[in-house]
């Protein structure tokens, strides 16, 4: 090469050196490729002297090997025309146009340059088409795949295309293929923006150092009120929109990612939004690290979760609500106990617990149906509303059962105060679909303890109170006494145990004689029934009939102890033993629950075959007291019936002789109270002679309760008194020893004037 040749090519290839270089900046600088095409095809024209040069586009997505040309770029030099058809390749192939050969080279990244007269047909008639005496191609690629070619026709000279040439031509090409790139990426990035602006979901950078400002926000924090521009400007203000009880939460996170124990974090917290409202976000934060490990910054997304956190929250609510009454319910009743009884434990003022139950509100179910049972019940929860403050609780437990946590008390005044209001504010009455409605509440109150257990112990002493408020009549409060609690447990223990005692056959009747005293012969047997239970033993009646009397169990075990009396007259007989009267004992609610009392009677006696004027019926004073003319009817029919009736513990009632006028009874049983005192007292010697007196004047018979001594039977002989029932002659018996002991006293064990032997075993009645 000359020194002039090579000087000229040096100059040549600084020119494009530099039309290069301001063609870098010109593509590294666009947003808009279409607009900075034009102009490096000039600055690289102009400097390579060519006549023209071409960017041609070919479809990625079309059949790569046919070239489908889908954008053509041409720079032509002054003075060079360029005819029709090779100006605009646009919606053809390369195949078409004839470069059909060139692309795979070009798909290698081989650049393609050449005298066109060297160039094979199609290729040579394609540039003498276009008056190209010289030609180069380098192949442009973007995102790794072929993208296109940029093409310069020399159409003054046949032009050699020198190496170093080439090289900065496959330079330029690149260039292309990193702006087609970079304009592709952005391309996705703003159409990633444009999903992001319309989604709920917020993008965020935090910077890596303190105080990690905010260097990224997505524009659509634009939903809550805010600029993005604005919160970028200063960039710690974004802490200041969350509330503030998350900030420890988030610095907690922001210090794990830094010291590498996390890569990511999930955190949910509440943004205020710029009107004051508050909104659910949760937040997701991911570490950003470089190769070597280090926090480069802290980026994630946000997403608004206010409408799942209310739905959560209803459900929430739902769970702790009692549906019909729209109360606290027993969940959220104990939850709130828990923790008034964790802050009366570190000093906060004690509470209490008010647990109610109305009385008789079956009642209403079975006379005004279900629909007005609830009303009832919603409008007693409307009413303990009324009675509290704003920091009590109300609950519905269920049922008719209700609570109330009367929080900071300062005495037990003020507890009884809320009980004898809310006791007031029930009774009063109702109006449920037009019928006034009574009722009233049991309660049971148990103020908070230092020394309890906790809170479920708490409730366990409200349901003794409650127990005992009811148990004791009703319609009244009652706190819990620590002496009485295990008396309730046990009674509350032996009611669940009454309920199985019939089916498990632990019942048993004994029977105690009562023996005439002019004949000395046993005229009757007092059935007496006695519990065989299971872990505690024989138990005696005045044990577990009272029990039985509150819970409703006596009807059951009534029927029970008349049905077994029958029963066991009827194997007497079938064993040739002749029993004498045998006397049951029949409870108030007996008469009460049961007006068919006599029905049960007629059956049992009819199922076994027993005569009726063997059966006696033994009512205490308090059962008549507490008949009425309705019960009365059962009373006649029992007697016309034809079995025997008694007035038991006679005297100790206060209008004890009237009963006799009205009610026609067989015999009289002279309670006990004075028979004791019989043979020393005067003032007893006078009531059991007044009433022997009565019972001859009626005609009735008598017998006395709890004989224990023989002075006791001279006395009862010479008032004139014609039975006596009691230890001194014989305690309860098992059925078993019954039979024996009638032979013996038949056999003449005592005469008619003798008395009979004193009782060696009085103590298993
Ligand atoms: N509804 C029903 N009540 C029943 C039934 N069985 C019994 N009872 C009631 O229980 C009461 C207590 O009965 P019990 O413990 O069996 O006591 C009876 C005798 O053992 C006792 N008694 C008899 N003689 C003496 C004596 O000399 N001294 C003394 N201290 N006690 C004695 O008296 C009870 C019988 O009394 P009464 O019935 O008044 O004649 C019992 O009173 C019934 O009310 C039942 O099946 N159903």
């Amino acid at each position: 090469m000359t020194n002039s040749l090579a000087t000229l090519e040096t100059h040549r290839r600084d020119l494009l050196l530099e039309a290069i270089a301001r063609s870098a900046k010109e593509l590294l600088r666009a947003s808009d490729l279409t607009r900075s095409i034009p102009k490096v095809l000039e600055h690289i024209g102009l400097a390579t002297s060519v006549g023209r040069m071409h960017m041609l586009e070919v479809d990625p997505a079309g059949p790569i090997d046919e070239g489908r040309i889908i954008s053509h770029n041409l720079w032509s030099a002054a003075g060079i025309s360029t005819p029709a058809g090779f100006n605009d390749a646009r919606g053809r192939t390369m195949v078409e146009v004839g470069l059909q050969s060139w692309i795979p080279k070009l798909m290698r990244g081989e650049s393609v340059a050449g005298l066109a007269r060297d160039f094979e047909d199609p290729v040579r008639r394609f540039f003498e088409l276009g008056g190209v005496k010289s030609a180069v191609a380098v192949p442009v690629f973007a995102e790794d795949q072929w993208w296109g070619l940029i093409g310069f026709d020399d159409c003054r000279s046949e032009r050699k295309w020198s190496p170093r040439e080439i090289d900065a031509l496959r330079t330029l090409a690149e260039l292309v293929g990193a702006a087609v790139t970079q304009t592709r990426r952005l391309q996705k990035f703003s159409d990633a923006n444009r999903i992001v602006e319309n989604s709920p979901t917020m993008l965020y950078r935090l910077s890596a150092q303190p105080p990690f400002g905010l260097i990224y926000l997505s524009q659509n924090v634009r939903r809550y009120g805010y600029d993005a521009e604005e919160l970028l400007a200063s960039p710690s203000r974004w802490m200041q929109l969350i509330e503030s009880e998350y900030h420890p939460a988030i610095a907690a996170d922001i210090k794990s990612i830094i010291e590498g124990r996390v890569d990511s974090t999930l955190l949910e917290f509440r943004l205020k939004k710029s009107d004051g409202s508050l909104v659910w976000l949760e937040g997701r934060g991911y570490a950003v690290r470089d190769e070597e490990h280090r926090l480069v910054a802290i980026e994630g997304v946000l997403n608004d979760i206010t409408e799942r956190k209310s739905a959560d929250e209803k459900i929430a609510a739902m769970v702790r609500t009692d549906l019909l009454t729209g109360l606290a319910n027993r969940a959220a009743f104990i939850e709130r106990l828990q923790l008034a009884f964790a802050r009366s434990q570190r000093g906060a003022n004690p509470f209490a617990v008010h647990y109610l139950d109305l009385d008789h509100f079956k009642d209403v179910n079975d006379t005004l149906g279900h629909p007005a049972g609830d009303t009832l019940l919603r409008a007693v929860a409307d009413r303990l509303r009324g009675c509290v403050r704003e920091t009590d609780l109300v609950a519905r437990f269920g049922g008719d059962e209700f609570a109330v946590l009367q929080d900071d008390i300062s005495d037990v005044v003020g507890v009884e105060a809320m009980a004898t209001k809310i006791g007031a504010s029930l009774a009063a009455p109702f109006l449920i679909d037009g019928n006034q409605v009574h009722t009233t509440a049991s309660i049971g109150i148990v103020p908070y303890d230092s020394d309890a257990d906790g809170p479920e112990a708490m409730m366990r002493k409200a349901d003794l109170a409650l127990y005992r408020a009811k148990d004791e009549g009703r319609n009244q409060f009652r706190f819990h006494m620590a002496e009485l609690d295990r008396q309730l447990r046990e009674r509350m223990m032996l009611a669940a145990d009454l309920h199985l005692a019939i089916e498990r056959q632990e019942f048993e009747l004994y029977y105690q004689p009562q023996v005439e005293l002019e004949s000395g012969r046993i005229v009757g047997l007092e059935a007496l029934i006695r519990w065989n239970h299971p872990t505690r033993g024989l138990l005696l009646p005045t044990v577990f009939i009272p029990i039985a009397e509150t819970t409703g169990s006596i009807l059951p075990i009534g029927k029970w102890a008349i049905e077994q009396a029958c029963r066991q007259i009827r194997l007497w007989r079938d064993q040739g033993v002749v029993p004498p009267l045998v006397a049951v004992n029949i409870s108030a609610a007996q008469f009460k629950g049961e007006s068919d009392l006599d029905r049960i009677v007629a059956n049992s006696l009819a199922r076994f075959g027993v005569a009726p004027c063997a059966l006696e019926l033994e009512l205490t004073e308090s059962v008549l007291m507490e008949t009425t003319q309705k019960h009365k009817g059962s009373l006649e029919r029992l007697r016309q019936l034809g079995v025997r009736l008694a007035i038991d513990d006679f005297g100790t009632g206060y209008s004890s002789m009237s009963y006799l006028r009205r009610f026609p009874f067989d015999r009289i049983k002279i309670d006990k109270s004075f028979i004791d005192d019989v043979a020393t007292q005067n003032e007893s010697i006078k009531i059991v002679r007044a009433i022997v007196t009565l019972a001859e004047g009626l005609g009735m018979s008598t017998i006395a309760e709890g004989v224990e001594s023989a002075d006791q039977v001279d006395k009862l002989r010479e008032l004139g008194c014609d039975q006596i029932q009691g230890f001194f002659f014989s305690n309860p018996r098992p059925a078993g020893e019954i039979a024996g002991l009638l032979a013996q006293k038949l056999e003449g064990g005592h005469s008619a004037a003798g008395y009979p032997p004193p009782n060696d075993d009085a103590a298993s009645g």
